[in-house]
């Protein structure tokens, strides 16, 4: 119904003619991005600071999955501690909910999400309530609600509030049919899982509310991300999470995936600054709404023979999970982010050996780290 509700006030618009908020029919591209948040074009996003007044004051949905709690850590350092809430159907740890603001909020009760944002005068969103790849096809109408209908009304509340709109995407939109090595930003996607089906609905509903409603919608495809101190979340690439967990408690470890099923990762930090100096990007310097970006590429044999140099005797055994392997055999070996290096000046800082050495000595493998040193 919001969906409804926003398209009946928008073609209102249109009939009467040019008005204030977020609906006029096709807008100029200049003029898109209207936010007060806007950051000048010649400003230096990567170092801008922010007046008491002109911080944002931003939602995360979803938060308490594997990447939410890093983000509002990063991004309460950035914007303070009071205008970073993490949200989720999930009770929060003593820790999460003393570390700042936390409210319940069920991305499928489109009021209870309106409610959150007039009152708590939210101006970005940072959408991370997903259902993952593995645990979508495990349960396809859960993950049809929660990543079409949920996107949908968080689509509508941000048109309707003119909010700046951060959804994630991830390598899992692209299939059997793109170009795999490597995979550019604009090609044929036709993935074949209900994740990669909803994920490249989002982008392209984030983009044509951008283009028909002046939407500020940012989004990142990103790769298998890889974090310390989190849970896995039903993911095909989780295996290069859970990898240090176990050969750290273990020094030994079981994949699904076959020994040289390449994908693209990523370390948790690098993801989250990718994803807040998008956010930050002057709108002139974004040629797209909707990018790749990059850091590592690497298989289960590659990833252990690394692991292998810090914890002498690790051994990697493989019991494949065919549905997990058939969701990466149709994913991209490599991603091309050269438009997100030039548009606005992505690097990654952390390559295989660097994730490897942060991830062992985050489990405090140190005793074996130091044996082998
Ligand atoms: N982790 C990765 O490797 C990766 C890679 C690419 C893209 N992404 C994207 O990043 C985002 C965050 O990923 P993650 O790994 O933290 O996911 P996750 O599965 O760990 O967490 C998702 C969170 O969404 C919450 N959620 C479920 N239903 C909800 C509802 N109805 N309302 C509100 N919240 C609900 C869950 O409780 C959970 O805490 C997702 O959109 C995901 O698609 C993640
Ligand atoms: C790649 C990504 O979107 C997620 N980690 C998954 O495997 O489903």
């Amino acid at each position: 119904m919001p969906v409804v509700r926003t398209l009946q006030r928008a073609v209102g618009r249109m009939v009467q003619g040019p008005a204030c908020g977020c609906g006029t029919a096709a807008r100029p591209r200049q003029l898109l991005g209207s936010s007060p948040w806007q950051i000048p074009a010649d400003a230096n996003f990567h170092s801008a600071s922010f007046s008491e007044a002109d911080r944002p004051r931003v939602l995360i949905t979803g938060g308490l999955g594997q990447l939410g709690v890093g983000l509002a850590n990063l991004l309460r350092k950035r914007f303070g501690k009071d205008n970073v809430i993490l949200s989720d159907i999930r009770k929060p740890s003593d820790h999460v909910f003393h570390s700042g603001p936390f409210v319940y909020s069920d991305i499928l009760d489109y009021k209870n999400l309106r409610e959150i944002v007039v009152n708590h005068r939210v101006t970005w969103v940072f959408h991370y309530s997903a259902l993952l790849s593995a645990a979508g096809e495990a349960n396809v109408s859960l993950a049809r609600a929660i990543n079409i209908t949920g996107l949908h009304n968080v689509l509508d509340v941000a048109a309707e509030h003119n909010l700046r709109l951060f959804v994630p995407s991830t390598i899992g939109a692209f299939g059997p049919t793109s170009p795999r090595n490597p995979t550019p930003d604009l090609c044929t996607q036709r993935p074949r899982t209900i994740y990669g089906v909803s994920k490249v609905h989002a982008e392209l509903m984030g983009e044509y509310y951008h283009y028909r409603y002046g939407l500020d919608f940012r989004c990142l495809r990103y790769p298998g991300i890889i974090s310390a101190d989190s849970q896995c979340g039903g993911g095909t690439t989780d295996y290069a999470v859970q990898i240090f967990h176990d050969a750290v408690k273990n020094g030994k470890f079981e994949c699904y995936l076959k020994p040289s099923t390449r994908l693209p990762m990523m370390y948790i930090d690098d993801c989250l600054r990718a994803t807040l100096e998008v956010m930050e990007a002057p709108a002139e310097a974004l040629s797209l709404r909707t990018y790749n970006v990059n850091a590592m590429s690497f298989s289960p044999e590659e990833v252990a023979q690394e692991v292998l140099k810090h914890i002498p005797g690790f051994q990697i055994t493989y019991n494949v999970d065919s549905v997990r392997q058939d969701i990466a055999d149709s994913w991209p070996l490599n991603f091309d982010d050269s438009n997100a290096r030039k548009d606005w000046g992505w690097k990654h800082d952390f390559d295989l050996p660097e994730l490897v050495m942060t991830m062992l000595s985050f489990h405090g493998s140190d005793s074996r780290v130091a044996q082998a040193n």
